[in-house]
């Protein structure tokens, strides 16, 4: 596959992230008849670059806004706030420029035609993207070699097995030579031998193209095995950025007292807490974990007029220590 070169020079920021913002207008039933309005800030103000060449991990759990980034970087979705950069183009405004130079796999969905063979799939990109006839050849030969579809290139996609079905989207995804992959759940629900063809195609593609790879899983082994960084995300927010081995110092630093006030005031002040999210009279406030709530919560309640408390354990050593669970299962 062809080296990735663009006009922006090498190392600097590929993917930029300052302030993205997504927040949805949802409407709830609320009884027969009723609906209320309410914003579901699925993105809440994340920061980030990723250079060149990176292969990054980005985890959270169930609804943290990871599918929802995934789409702003695409341009499937608008961001509600902040600004989004890939390759120097803005995703949601120049989509279609984008798509040449970006591929997507969603291991939940496929991009490939179900009922036909997997080789008809690859002639309709061909003709879509509009790739060069030897640029193409040489892409999918290698694909083909790398990935092991030479006997499966004309069975129809419906047909394939969940593994082979996988191998076949990521060649999908790279017939175009895309400089950034973004990988949703790449390994999900797939056998120990093709979990480990799928990371072994990654990180040769990685080293020897310099794509850029962004890689959403469940799976810590795929991150411990592809990225030397990860970005933890939950509630829409950015919690943690950088080695792998850094994330168990993190889940343990601190917990969270979520206090409902009788109206909507300014962020609580107090020692030893800080202001991490407000929605309407309900504030949350991280505390060291290490520390307890009782003297937090009396100097609180005695000068803002609280309704209701509670305490939660950290959500990302819970999200970090079902992962590991998962894994030594596994
Ligand atoms: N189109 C939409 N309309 C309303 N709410 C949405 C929409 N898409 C996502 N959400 C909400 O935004 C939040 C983030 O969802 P998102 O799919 O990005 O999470 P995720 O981290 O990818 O989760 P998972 O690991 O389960 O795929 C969730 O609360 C979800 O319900």
């Amino acid at each position: 596959m062809e080296s990735a070169g663009s006009a922006e020079s090498a190392g600097s920021a590929f993917i930029e992230l300052d302030g993205v913002e997504k927040v949805f207008d949802v409407r709830k039933k609320t009884g027969f008849m009723r609906r209320e309005k309410h914003e579901v800030r699925a993105v809440d103000g994340i920061s980030f670059t990723v250079p060149r060449g990176e292969m990054v991990g980005y985890i959270g759990p169930n609804g943290a806004g990871k599918s929802t980034t995934i789409k702003m970087l695409t341009g499937i979705l608008t961001p509600s706030g902040g600004r989004l950069r890939v390759a120097g183009i803005d995703p949601s405004r120049e989509r279609t420029r984008l798509a040449r130079r970006i591929g997507v796999v969603f291991g939940q969905r496929t991009t490939l035609w179900w009922d036909l063979p997997l080789i008809d799939s690859y002639r309709l990109m061909h003709r879509m993207y509009r790739i060069p006839d030897k640029r193409f050849a040489r892409n999918l030969d290698r694909c083909v070699e790398l990935l092991e579809l030479g006997a499966l290139l004309d069975v129809p996609v419906r047909q394939l097995s969940l593994g082979q079905r996988m191998r076949g989207d990521i060649a999908a995804a790279l017939l175009h030579d895309p400089e950034v992959l973004y990988l949703d759940e790449p390994t999900i629900g797939l056998d120990v031998i093709s979990k480990a063809k799928v990371r072994g195609f990654l990180r040769d593609l990685n080293a020897e193209a310099g794509t850029t790879v962004l890689l959403t899983t469940h799976d810590l082994t795929d991150i411990e095995q592809l990225c030397k960084r990860v970005m933890v995300i939950d509630h829409g927010r950015l919690m943690y950025d950088g080695a792998l081995s850094g994330l168990h110092e993190v889940g343990e630093s601190e917990r969270t007292l979520v206090v409902d006030l009788e109206r909507e005031l300014p962020p609580i002040e107090v020692e030893s807490a800080r202001v991490v999210k407000v929605e309407g009279p309900r504030q949350w406030l991280a505390f060291p974990a290490a520390e307890s709530a009782a003297p937090l919560v009396a100097r609180i309640a005695a000068e803002y007029p609280m309704v209701d408390l509670s305490v939660r354990e950290p959500d990302i050593e819970a999200v970090i220590a079902k992962m590991y669970a998962e894994k030594a299962t596994s």
